[in-house]
């Protein structure tokens, strides 16, 4: 249900609001022309009373980090941060009254403000308790919670504000947000190449996932398009809004699949107040924080390999799928058992002098059972730490007995021994012996530990694993699940040393197991998009390795292109993952119905068995298909010339393989079409046609997207299923598909 204002007819509250936006626009002025000292001050007087408006946002992080300070923050420091802020300060109003308290009208918008005398509200922050219900509830009566608190209340109404460059154009009431005229239009305008923020058109089971209990996992099964990113993006911003007192941003990571894609995503985190996060690949962060150097084989080499190659030829054995599944977790574990077992028969008496201080059985049951929660170096550290403690102790103790018995020796000797030359003698041995012996035993004392771990040598991480990877008489003994023929195939696949981004999750677990994660590395909360292209090891390297099963895992498993060593069910996900909730997203937010139609025709052959994706009513033109026997410079050039003067201005020209885009590419250049093939390490700017191969175009969108296949037509096999459906669903206005015959596409 929508009250829209007709054409022509003004809202009968628009100069009210026009007047409300004035005066907001005014007071940040005013603050942003107080002096630092009046700033600071403010702050601290709107943060002692912010007890009157907990109701509104009493989490932590709300009171003392965000009182206003994102907005001080942006008006010391960001002055173009601030100017974004006041040409839209806020989007939304609800009308909203708690139970026992006065109606209020609060403004949602990117950050919060409050008067700093009446400490009004002057705008509330998205992320903030009571913002809920604008993205929540229906108007009436509503239940709201702040921290574990249920507060309830009675939503009159819900406001949303068109405001561009600081003036406002627009004002509508609503009660759903869902189909409403605002996510039409940020839909339809949209015609950038990159992600934006959405907080204005957040819809309710979206906002669920970006508010869902934040100390437990989540899995979000969501169709192409449905928000998945952006959604994850979101709740990063709300995860450090609402616990940033107990996070840092930088023990944060979001894990992507490509450059390309940290690039794509890139911008849209610092607009949601979001900076310093770690954004990185599965790869480069093992590499990081393992200190371990590799040249990998890039992975969408073999993704090409096996396209060129019939899928159904892959091995039974298939090392790539072993190197990804928990049996090579477990015998991995065995290794390391074995290493531990090795070490802790080093462990014997340790010994000052002739002193024993320490028993060998007493330290090996520390290694492998008190302290056994550890890496093993950190154990062996940890043990280090023990005995010298125990030194200090018990040198004391010997020294003081040394002492004592020398001087029992020489007293002795004084009153025992009667002829003079021979006392002397006796009483100058024993305190040469003593002098000599003492600070012998101190000196040892100091150093015995450090002598004492030499024994355990530490160990290089990528040479343990080589070694794992091509001892003979080892793996039969690790992996006696192998057949006799299956270790000999493992074997010869390591003869040569050769990297795969299979191995990533060995190594880092390795690491993890042996040498534990660096304070620095180790991330406390991860968000990882595109969740379906890792393998179950991978993932739970990263928990095991990182300690902690805050993750936010989003995917599609309708775009699993690397299905063949990769995720293919939740499942198993969710044993791993027990604490978490699981979610689905059906609707497609950025393809229209047209459009999508044709991608649903793909998802149906599908082996997932995949519900249909919902587009949001949003029509457009059918997509077209162009017969052309051949490839032709023409033809291409011919619909992408009619796409810009449409207006579109991300175009993409998508090929199944890197390697027939990189040859079109270049024959569209000789045709002087200013073309740009896209790689991981490319820049997404410019407004030229991007040619794009298929697996590097997952995760981004484009206004307008021509699909041409010609030397490698999309077969009917589950990886070029899966890639048609991924460049299928990259359009948000327009497609177009190029071929011989529509079979080439699947369509036939
Ligand atoms: N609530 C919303 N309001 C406005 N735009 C939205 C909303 N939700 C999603 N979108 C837009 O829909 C498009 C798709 O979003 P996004 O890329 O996050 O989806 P995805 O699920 O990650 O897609 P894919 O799996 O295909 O990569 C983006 O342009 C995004 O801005």
């Amino acid at each position: 249900m929508e009250e829209t204002t007709p054409a022509g007819q003004q809202h009968p509250e628009f100069q009210k609001e026009v007047d409300r936006l004035e005066y907001t626009k005014n007071y940040m002025d005013e603050i942003l022309h107080e002096s630092q000292a009046g700033i600071k001050a403010a702050q601290e007087k709107i943060r002692q009373s912010m007890a009157n408006v907990e109701y509104i946002d009493s989490s932590d992080s709300f009171i003392n980090i965000l009182t206003n300070s994102r907005f001080f923050e942006l008006a010391q420091n960001q002055k173009e941060g601030l100017e974004a802020v006041k040409k839209k300060p806020y989007f939304a109003r609800i009308h909203f009254q708690r139970t026992g308290e006065q109606e209020e009208l609060l403004y949602i918008g990117k950050i919060s403000l409050f008067h700093r005398e009446t400490f009004e509200p002057i705008i509330v922050d998205w992320r903030s308790p009571v913002a809920n219900v604008y993205y929540d509830g229906r108007l009436g009566e509503i239940t709201y919670d702040v921290r574990g608190e249920e507060y309830s209340g009675h939503l009159f109404a819900k406001r949303q504000y068109k405001i561009e460059e600081g003036t406002l154009l627009d004002i509508r009431d609503v009660d759903l947000t869902t189909n409403d005229e605002l996510l039409q239009e940020a839909l339809a305008g949209k015609a950038d190449v990159r992600l934006t923020e959405i907080v204005a058109t957040i819809q309710k089971e979206q906002n669920e996932i970006i508010r869902a209990h934040l100390r437990q996992p989540i899995l979000v099964q969501g169709a192409a398009g449905s928000g998945k990113t952006t959604i994850a993006l979101h709740r990063i911003s709300y995860f450090l809004y609402t616990m940033g007192e107990h996070f840092n941003a930088e023990q944060l990571m979001i894990i992507a699949p490509n450059n390309l894609f940290i690039e794509y995503i890139g911008e849209v985190l610092p607009e949601l107040g979001v900076e310093r996060i770690c954004q990185t690949t599965y790869a480069d962060y093992v590499q990081k924080a393992t200190g371990i150097k590799l040249k990998l084989q890039n992975p969408n080499e073999l993704l090409e390999q096996i396209l060129n190659e019939e899928a159904s030829s892959n091995p039974k054995f298939n090392i790539t799928k072993i190197k990804g599944s928990l049996l090579y977790k477990e015998i991995l574990d065995r290794y390391v058992k074995m290493h531990e077992h090795q070490l802790a028969e080093l462990f014997e008496d340790v010994y000052i002098e002739k002193y024993r201080i320490m028993l060998g059985s007493h330290l090996k049951k520390l290694f492998l059972i008190e302290f056994a929660y550890m890496p093993i170096e950190k154990r062996l550290e940890r043990i280090k730490k023990v005995i010298q403690t125990e030194v200090k102790r018990k040198s004391k103790a010997v020294l003081t007995s040394l002492n004592s018995r020398y001087e029992e020796y020489i007293g002795k000797a004084l009153d025992g021994i009667r002829d003079a030359d021979k006392r002397r003698e006796t009483v100058t041995k024993f305190i040469d012996e003593r002098d000599e012996r003492i600070p012998k035993i101190k000196a040892e004392s100091k150093s015995v530990a450090t002598t004492y771990m030499k024994r355990f040598e530490k160990v290089k991480i990528k040479s343990v694993y080589r070694t794992f990877l091509t001892d003979r008489m080892m793996l039969r003994e690790l992996a006696p699940e192998w057949t006799f023929e299956e270790q000999e195939l493992f074997l010869q696949a390591h003869s040569k040393e050769k990297w795969t981004v299979e191995d990533l999750a060995a190594l880092f677990y390795l690491h993890a197991r042996i040498k534990g994660v660096a304070d620095k590395w180790k991330m406390r909360v991860v968000f990882v998009d595109e969740v379906q292209d890792y393998s179950l090891f991978q993932l739970v390297a990263l928990k095991i390795g990182l300690e902690t099963d805050m993750f936010t895992m989003v995917g599609d498993l309708a775009q699993g292109i690397h299905s063949y060593r990769s995720l293919t069910e939740w499942e198993s996900v969710l044993e791993q993952f027990p604490r978490a909730n699981y979610f689905t997203l059906q609707k497609s937010y950025r393809t229209t119905i047209e459009i999508m139609e044709v991608a649903n025709k793909i998802l149906t052959k599908m082996d997932e068995q995949l519900p249909l994706v919902e587009p949001v009513v949003r029509h457009g033109n059918e997509p077209t298909f162009i017969q052309s026997e051949e490839f032709n410079p023409k033809v291409i050039n011919d619909i992408y010339s009619t796409l810009k003067a449409k207006g579109h201005q991300s175009i993409a020209l998508i090929f199944k393989s890197s390697s027939e885009a990189t040859d079109y590419a270049k024959k569209l250049g000789e045709f002087n079409v200013e073309v740009e093939l896209l790689t991981e390490n490319s820049e997404l700017a410019g407004s030229k046609l991007l040619v794009v191969p298929s697996h590097l175009a997952k995760g981004l969108e484009f206004d307008a997207v021509i699909i041409a296949a010609f030397d490698t037509p999309y077969y009917d096999t589950v990886i070029d299923r899966k890639l048609l459906y991924v460049a299928l669903t990259r359009a948000m206005h327009e497609l177009y598909l190029v071929g011989p015959n529509k079979s080439v596409f699947l369509l036939e």
